[in-house]
């Protein structure tokens, strides 16, 4: 995108509601759905049910309408995640970063993901959560395990974060709207002028 589009999309993002559609992936456990919780303000809950098949919810933030779908992380469902994906102009995974067990299955699967040819390019969005519990690892030893150096195709970002604490939630909305910027003709206008709204 030439810089005269990205600056006529921002633009664009400032006057228009815009409509978003992403897929939250992961193993399970991770903290999909404890995310969508603190994104939407609803709250944290230490038993949640774990989540079967996928389930979309509608999080409205500021002039974007974000549609999140929520994903199993078991392993029967993780061949769906590619669909679910293909579409997004971001991908965002997210990983338990305190569950050292099952960081290397989770890295397996992520780049596993990302090998898609129909995944090809989509930014990537990585986040570690679970920062509030003492054995989550620091930002750099995430990156390395997670394998995150490696990806030179595509824009990736990291963050680690914590659902339960809110720690950096404010910061995936804007790394999603940054990342998203790039590939923002994926973008559905929603013809409702944003200034009317008030
Ligand atoms: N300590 C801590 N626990 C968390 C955090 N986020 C989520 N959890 C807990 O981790 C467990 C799993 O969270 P979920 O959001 O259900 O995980 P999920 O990725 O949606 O899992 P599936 O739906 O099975 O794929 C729950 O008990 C949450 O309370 C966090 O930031 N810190
Ligand atoms: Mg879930």
């Amino acid at each position: 995108m030439s810089l005269w589009e990205a600056s006529l999309s921002w633009l664009r993002g400032l006057l228009f509601k815009q409509e978003m559609e992403l897929s939250l992936m992961g193993l399970q456990n991770a903290g999909k759905t404890a995310l969508i919780n603190a994104v939407d303000n609803v709250g944290y809950s230490e038993d949640l049910d774990p989540t079967i098949g996928f389930h979309m919810r509608e999080v409205t933030k500021r002039n974007v309408i974000f549609k999140l779908w929520d994903g199993s992380g078991q392993s029967g469902f993780r061949s769906f995640w590619e669909g679910f994906c293909r579409d997004n102009p971001a991908i965002v995974y997210v990983v338990d970063a305190a569950d050292l067990d099952n960081l290397f299955i989770s890295k397996k699967e992520l780049h596993k993901l990302l090998s898609k040819t129909s995944l090809n390019g989509i930014p990537l969005l990585v986040l570690g959560n679970k920062m509030d519990e003492p054995g989550a690892l620091s930002k750099d030893a995430f990156t390395e395990e997670m394998g995150l150096q490696l990806l030179s195709d595509r824009e990736v970002c990291c963050f680690m974060i914590s659902c339960k604490n809110y720690t950096n939630i404010d910061q995936v909305d804007f790394a999603v709207r940054t990342l998203t910027i790039l590939t923002s003709e994926t973008w559905s206008l929603h013809h409702d002028n944003i200034l009317s709204d008030k």
